[in-house]
């Protein structure tokens, strides 16, 4: 039987780019079947990506039937002038001041470099927490492209520089994302693991 692994996500842009992520290639077999629960997750206050996101699979954990193989994605936006702020904290700002608001904090600040960054917890079936990370650096322009996702609309990547991730095409952004990055070390973890 096909191994079974929870994604808990209350995000659906998020589940559409990470199931497109982990599809299997063409021509190969599934090796395991993504599962989606929407749970709201605790979010701690720490300037570690990796302790928010292991805290975040470890309450899923105790939700979820024992044994059950489960990750969790917590992605921020770090921006240089502030020392990596808002970083995980971005969902609040964007929440308040949406991301006008976020291009508005950068007025004045000659760097509007920035890194989007997404941390993967996973537990696997045994309960053993495995974390990968992945990066992209770009800067924060002013608004471009669809609303659709957060603050695609503003991150314009160095790979891409012409471009907002909210003006390119899913499958161009999957190239290049921090969550493609993140989710390729995952997808290795799984592949090596089996
Ligand atoms: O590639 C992205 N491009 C643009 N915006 C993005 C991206 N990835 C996350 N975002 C937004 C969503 C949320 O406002 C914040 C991250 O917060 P974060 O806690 O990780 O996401 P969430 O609470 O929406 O979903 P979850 O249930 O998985 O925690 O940045
Ligand atoms: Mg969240």
């Amino acid at each position: 039987m096909v191994q079974q692994i929870v994604f808990v996500t209350g995000n659906a842009n998020k589940l559409k780019e990470v199931k497109m992520l982990l599809a299997p290639e063409v021509g190969q077999e599934a090796r395991f079947e993504l599962i989606n629960t929407d749970i709201d997750l605790d979010e701690v206050q720490s300037s570690s990506l990796e302790e928010i996101a292991r805290h975040k699979v470890a309450q899923a954990k105790t939700v979820l039937p024992e044994g059950t193989a489960v990750f969790v994605e917590d992605t921020a936006l770090c921006f240089e002038g502030y020392n990596g702020l808002p970083g995980a904290y971005v969902k609040w700002f964007l929440k308040k001041v949406g991301p006008e608001g976020l291009v508005r904090m950068l007025e004045g600040f000659e760097n509007k470099g920035a890194e989007a960054v997404t941390t993967v917890a996973y537990s696997d079936a045994e309960g053993e927490i495995h974390i990968f990370q992945g990066k992209t650096s770009g800067k924060i322009v002013s608004p471009r492209g669809s609303r659709d996702f957060g603050w695609d609309c503003i991150f314009e990547p160095v790979e891409c520089a012409n471009k907002t991730y909210a003006e390119m095409e899913k499958a161009d952004k999957n190239k290049i994302s921090q969550r493609s990055r993140a989710f390729a070390l995952l997808q290795k973890h799984l592949h090596n693991d089996q």
